[in-house]
């Protein structure tokens, strides 16, 4: 598996997205609904797996987890470090490897719009379901539980930016198809590419 120099600069870029994406709400304390942070994360990991593909979408994603477990300070509320793994949101940060590759995959099938938009959606959807159970598990399991916590309030949590999310996810679709067809079309993207 050979990373040309495009290919590395893209990766950098998605995981300067993911950053800002993480942390554009954390000056508004507001922003966190019971222990979720309200992000813009899913919108970027989803755009990396529409933009990217699958396999440098999620290698994006793995560079991200990677380079925040190490100590930079990219996930929410400015979090990182090795500690970070405990933290009960951690799931959703693996899971936009998850989210970026499925969304790749299937683009990479079928390109149409509907096949962007149910890719973007599906993302989504996986995004949501293993951060939510991660974070539930993490409660029960090893995290200081808030008083009352339950399976259904860790997904009451989630109500709060699902509305959100399914309007960027939708959005992420359209952009990305939009750019597929302009700046990345095929062969102007393949040329970039021989020339890095
Ligand atoms: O600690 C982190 O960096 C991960 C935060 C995850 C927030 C999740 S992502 C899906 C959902 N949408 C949001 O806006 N917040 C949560």
């Amino acid at each position: 598996m050979k990373l040309r120099t495009i290919d590395l600069t893209l990766v950098g870029m998605f995981v300067a997205l993911m950053a800002i994406g993480a942390n554009i709400t954390s000056f508004a304390p507001f922003m966190v609904v019971g222990g979720v942070p309200i992000t813009l994360q899913t919108f970027f990991a989803i755009l990396a797996g529409t933009i990217l593909g699958s396999r440098l979408g999620a290698i994006a994603m793995m560079v991200y987890t990677a380079v925040g477990l190490v100590g930079a300070p990219i996930f929410a509320q400015f979090g990182g470090g090795f500690s970070m793994i405990v933290k009960p949101t951690f799931g959703f940060i693996i899971s936009f490897i998850f989210t970026a590759y499925i969304v790749g995959k299937i683009i990479e099938k079928n390109s149409s719009l509907p096949s962007y938009i149910t890719a973007s959606l599906v993302g989504m959807a996986v995004n949501y379901l293993v951060g939510t159970n991660w974070m539930y598990f993490a409660y029960k399991l090893w995290a200081a539980a808030p008083e009352g916590f339950t399976y259904k309030l860790a997904w009451l949590w989630m109500a709060a930016p699902l509305p959100k999310d399914i309007i960027l996810a939708v959005c992420a679709a359209f952009l990305a198809l939009r750019l597929e067809k302009t700046v990345l079309s095929r062969s102007q993207f393949r040329s970039m590419k021989k020339v890095a």
